[in-house]
């Protein structure tokens, strides 16, 4: 795949500053606590590698897949659970955390599905929020950038499973 018609539109360097300060915030919210960060793949992978190592409260990672973009730029608004969780969230701290939240279903599903587990408590960290095309309403504990109605790549987002590596967050033209 191509890498040329790629607009910057947050650097490598902002988002190290944006997840240092997000990590010391959540950090402070649940000094004395310990929390469950679930990661929501394939997306917020990076994310969540770099957060976890900014979060100075003692904490444990599981991992979720859920899709509903396939190789498209569109949510096809059916949100299907590829891989559950490997352990109960009862009584646990949880922070899902995600790369972007675009119309909102992912959240959506998964914090109906998540809240009938039981957990002590249930919040969201994003990286990056796209307020203007939300379908449902849904919003962050957390949140990183806020960025206007365009499809982005990078730093674990991807366009056909594509992209997931570059440092920053880029704008995907199509010309
Ligand atoms: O708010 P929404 O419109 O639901 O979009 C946000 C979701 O879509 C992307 O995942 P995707 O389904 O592309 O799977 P992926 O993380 O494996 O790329 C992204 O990682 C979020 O989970
Ligand atoms: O802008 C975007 N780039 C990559 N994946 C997604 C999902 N929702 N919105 C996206
Ligand atoms: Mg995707």
């Amino acid at each position: 795949m191509e890498q040329e018609n790629l607009k910057e539109l947050i650097s490598k360097k902002e988002i190290q500053n944006k997840v240092k300060e997000l990590g010391k915030q959540i950090s402070e919210d649940y000094k004395g606590e310990e929390i469950l960060a679930i990661c929501v793949l394939k997306g917020s992978f990076v994310f969540t590698a770099d957060l976890l190592r900014e979060v100075t409260v003692p904490s444990t990672v599981e991992f979720l897949a859920v899709s509903s973009y396939g190789a498209s730029t569109e949510s096809s608004g059916i949100i299907r659970i590829l891989k559950d969780l490997d352990c109960s969230i009862e009584g646990k701290h949880v922070v899902i955390v995600e790369d972007i939240i675009d119309t909102g279903l992912t959240l959506n599903y998964l914090m109906k599905t998540l809240s009938t587990r039981k957990p002590a408590s249930l919040k969201v960290c994003t990286l990056l929020d796209k307020p203007e095309r939300r379908e449902v309403d849904m919003k962050a504990d957390y949140v990183g950038f806020e960025i206007p109605d365009e499809f982005v790549i990078g730093y674990g987002l991807d366009f056909a499973e594509y992209y997931r590596n570059l440092p920053g967050v880029y704008i995907k033209s199509d010309e």
